[in-house]
């Protein structure tokens, strides 16, 4: 392992992302991926219920570093133990590498926040790409301001402690009833986030941009008139059809 990689390594996890996969990434729908996905039989990776915080905000790209939280219980949690430097919520915010997710598994919670906007501005300044809960945020106008790309059920403004227990860091996580296992690959846009396992990123990135690509080229076809069928899905005939448009240099017009 190189000392960058390393250096984007936690217990043995790998949080870096190459350049390539990430563009690619960056230009394909959670939808295409869940396509790509269903291909491999994974029925599993969309997180429902998720939204955007922000409508405008960018596409979420990056692996999973992920938060664990249990319901809170009056004699262990209180504002006391929040402010504490070993309480693993801030942990969380210090040490979710570059360019990866902060991915929090609250339970569902909407009692209490599972990040505010002095947390995300940590976060971007610490160039983390993102952070998803199946809980909620609070301070959402101000942390959309940040321009951090999240996803949450809906506002959850209460303290944390009232309702949640940070208890452990960078361990399999459910987030909104999908696994995550650390160094997944997180893609988020306007329908919601999937959830890529590891091991098949480069290849389902592949092959996503390829069904964007041909996308491109259907979407043509069907403003200039064209029926769905025939077309999309693709057929071996309009698969010849795309090729040939992508060998004349994919022209806008016939
Ligand atoms: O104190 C908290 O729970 C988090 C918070 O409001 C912030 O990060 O702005
Ligand atoms: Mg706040």
């Amino acid at each position: 392992m190189s000392a960058k990689t390393a250096a984007e390594s936690r217990d043995g996890v790998c949080f870096s992302l190459d350049a390539e996969t990430r563009v690619k990434l960056e230009r394909v729908g959670s939808a295409n991926v869940a396509n790509v996905l269903l291909g491999h039989g994974f029925r599993n990776i969309m997180m429902p219920g998720l939204k955007p915080l922000n409508g405008s905000q960018r596409q979420l790209v990056g692996p999973a570093y992920t938060l664990r939280f249990i319901p809170a219980r009056e004699d262990i949690d209180s504002m006391g133990d929040y402010s504490r430097d070993d309480n693993l919520h801030r942990i969380a915010i210090e040490q979710c590498p570059s360019g990866a997710v902060l991915v929090v598994d609250a339970f569902g919670c909407l009692g209490g926040a599972s990040m505010g906007d002095m947390m995300a501005a940590r976060l971007v300044h610490r160039g983390v790409a993102g952070a998803v809960t199946d809980g909620g945020f609070r301070d959402i106008d101000a942390i959309a301001q940040t321009g951090l790309p999240c996803y949450q059920r809906e506002a959850a403004p209460a303290a944390t402690p009232i309702r949640m227990h940070p208890i452990a860091l960078n361990e399999p996580i459910g987030c909104a009833g999908v696994a995550v296992y650390p160094g997944d690959v997180l893609v988020g846009d306007g329908d919601g986030v999937a959830v890529i396992p590891r091991e098949l990123v480069t290849e389902v990135a592949e092959a996503a941009l390829a069904a964007v690509e041909y996308e491109q080229f259907a979407a043509r076809e069907i403003a200039r008139g064209r029926s769905i069928l025939g077309l999309f899905p693709a057929t071996p005939e309009s698969r010849v059809e795309y090729d040939e448009w992508v060998a004349a240099g994919r022209p806008e017009q016939h």
